[in-house]
């Protein structure tokens, strides 16, 4: 995003802040190279299959823990069977970093751990309908970045998928965090705009999202089975 024109971070709703140009180019570059590497596997990145029979126009590949309508599991069973790559400790730092810096709250950053992310590529065409982020067991926040091409980020409210929603432009660089109040809102993103990165991500078209969360899981107790 042009560094000439700075834009205000923004309280969207409570506990919805917007920290534009959050990341650096260097460390956008870096995020690109890692998630490049997680896309090849263990688990490839896949259009993720609905149960009813449809596939999701993003391409999702996980870290820590693996995402499918509508669980957690630590081996990919509906992709190819392996086990997902570990949630890096650097990627624990730059979410506690988030959070420091979304809520100026520097006991929330200490105490968030978190233990998964999802990584969606979106082409010129792809979005994504309205809902919760609603398969983890804790509440904690969920930290959401953005790498290349800007797009139309609807935020909306906890009990309808419908108005009242706020639009937003996330563009590359730019942190997102809902917690608290807004941490079950329901969201979307409706459309990309292509043509909008800088290739000097390393990422010549499309945007890449990363959202950070804790799903509360561990390995100890019973399958997180499917519902
Ligand atoms: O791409 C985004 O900004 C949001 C992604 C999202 O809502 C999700 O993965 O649950
Ligand atoms: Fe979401």
């Amino acid at each position: 995003m042009n560094a000439l024109i700075p834009r205000p971070r923004l309280e969207v709703a409570p506990g919805a802040v917007h920290v534009p140009d959050w990341l650096t180019l260097e460390q956008q570059r870096q995020l690109v190279t890692a998630c490049r590497g997680w896309a090849t596997g263990p688990v490839p990145i896949r259009h993720t299959k609905l149960p009813g029979g449809g596939v999701m126009s993003v391409r999702t590949v996980c870290v820590g823990w693996h995402w499918r309508p509508y669980a957690y599991t630590r081996t990919a069973d509906d992709v190819n069977g392996a086990r997902v790559a570990a949630f890096p400790d650097w990627m624990v730092a730059l979410g506690r970093r988030a959070l420091a810096d979304a809520y100026a709250d520097e006991t929330a950053a200490a105490g968030y751990t978190p233990d998964t992310a999802l990584i969606n590529f979106y082409d010129a065409q792809a979005k994504l309908g309205m809902h919760q982020d609603k398969d983890e067991r804790s509440s904690a926040p969920v930290v959401s970045l953005t790498i290349g091409d800007s797009c139309v980020f609807r935020f909306g409210n906890t009990e309808t998928r419908t108005r009242p929603y706020t639009d937003l432009e996330l563009a590359s660089g730019d942190l997102f965090v809902f917690g608290g109040p807004s941490r079950y809102a329901y969201h979307a993103v409706p459309r990309i705009l292509p043509g909008t990165g800088d290739p000097a991500t390393g990422l010549r078209s499309g945007r890449l999202n990363i959202t950070m969360r804790v799903t509360g899981l561990d390995d100890t107790g019973p399958p997180n089975t499917p519902r």
